[in-house]
C-alpha cells in the first residue's frame, strides 16, 4: 500500500497504473498511463469516442491486459488477487446495468453478495435480507421489488444495477458512461445517489462520462484521455478549459461558471456564429 504523508492527513492509494499500454495489432489504444488515486477521490475519465476510456477501465478491472505497464490495487498487482477478491473490493457498473433477464430486482440486487459468500452461499454475521431491503428503501425501489428486471424501464434497470453494486460493498466504484440512457431527472438523482454513498462509505469513485457540465459538478479529479495517452490529469476546475476542450474535442465552447458552485459549464456553439445554417 503506497502511504504519502501530507501535511493534513495520510493518503492511501487505492489504485495504482503505472506505464499502461494496450496494443491491439500495431494499434495502440492506450499508451503509457500513469495514474495514482487516492482513497476516497471521485475521478472522471472523458476523452472523445476511441480515445481509450473502456479500455482504460477493462485494464482497472483486470478483464483485460496490458501489454506492458501494471495495475495495483491497494498494493498489489490486479493479476494477483482472485476474481472473488477483487470483486469484494472493485464494483463495475456498465453503460447499460443490467440486461433485461428475467430474474425479480430482489434476486438481483442479492446478488452483489456472492462475492461474500461461501460456495453455499452462506456469509457469517450477515443478514443479507436486511442488507437488501435497507438498499432497495433508499434507491426508491421497494414497490419494484418481485417485478422482474425484463419489465423495467431501462432507466429503472441502472437504479438497479447501482442496487446491486451497493449491496456489494465494493471499495473502488469503476463506471462506464452510466448516465447514458437516463432522462435528465435520473441523471442527477444517479449522481447525487453516488456523491451520498459515497459521502457515507468512501468508496472510490472512478467514471467514465460523456457529460462534461455533470462532470464538472460530481468529478473532483479529472484524466483526459486522447488518442490514447493521457492530455491532462488533475482538478476538475483547472481541466475544464475552453482551449483545452477545443484540443481534446475539436470544438469551440462557450465556458461559463456555474450560478451555484462557480463550476465550470460549456455550451456548445454551433459552426456559424449567429446560429444560422
Ligand atoms: N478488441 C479490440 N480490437 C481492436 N481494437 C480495439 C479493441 N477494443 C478497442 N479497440 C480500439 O481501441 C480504441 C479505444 O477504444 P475504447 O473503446 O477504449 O474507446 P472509448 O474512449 O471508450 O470510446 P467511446 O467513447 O466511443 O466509448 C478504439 O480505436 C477502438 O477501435
Amino acid at each position: 500500500m503506497t502511504e504519502q504523508s501530507g501535511s493534513q492527513k495520510t493518503r492511501i492509494s487505492a489504485l495504482e497504473a503505472t506505464g499502461l499500454t494496450r496494443a491491439f495489432g500495431e494499434f495502440h489504444a492506450l499508451e503509457n498511463i500513469s495514474w495514482s488515486v487516492d482513497e476516497g477521490s471521485w475521478w472522471g475519465i472523458i476523452g472523445p469516442n476511441g480515445s481509450g476510456k473502456s479500455t482504460l477501465l477493462h485494464l482497472l478491472s483486470g478483464v483485460d491486459q496490458p501489454t506492458s505497464g501494471s495495475v495495483h490495487i491497494y498494493g498489489k498487482k490486479v493479476g494477483s488477487y482472485s476474481r472473488k477478491e477483487l470483486s469484494r473490493i472493485i464494483a463495475v457498473l456498465q453503460q447499460e446495468g443490467l440486461p433485461p433477464v428475467g430474474y425479480t430486482v430482489r434476486e438481483v440486487v442479492e446478488m452483489g453478495r456472492f462475492p461474500h459468500q461461501d460456495w453455499l452461499g452462506r456469509e457469517k454475521g450477515v443478514d443479507v435480507d436486511l442488507i437488501t431491503d435497507r438498499v432497495l428503501e433508499r434507491l426508491g425501489l421497494i414497490s419494484l421489488a418481485d417485478r422482474a428486471l425484463d419489465r423495467l424501464s431501462g432507466g429503472q434497470r441502472q437504479r438497479v444495477a447501482l442496487a446491486k453494486v451497493m449491496v456489494q460493498e465494493p471499495q473502488i466504484l469503476l463506471l462506464d458512461e452510466p448516465t447514458t440512457y437516463l432522462d435528465l431527472r435520473y441523471q442527477l438523482e444517479f449522481m447525487e445517489l453516488l456523491a451520498e454513498w459515497r459521502q457515507e462509505m468512501g468508496v472510490t469513485i472512478i467514471a467514465v462520462l460523456h457529460d462534461l457540465n455533470l462532470t464538472a459538478q460530481f468529478c473532483d479529479n479529472l484524466l483526459v484521455l486522447k488518442d490514447g495517452k493521457v492530455e491532462g490529469v488533475g482538478a476538475s476546475a483547472e481541466l475544464l478549459t475552453k482551449e483545452r476542450i477545443h484540443r481534446v474535442y475539436g470544438v469551440e465552447p462557450v465556458m461559463l461558471p456555474h450560478p451555484d458552485s462557480g463550476v465550470p459549464q460549456l455550451l456548445l456553439r454551433r459552426s456559424t456564429r449567429d446560429g444560422s445554417r
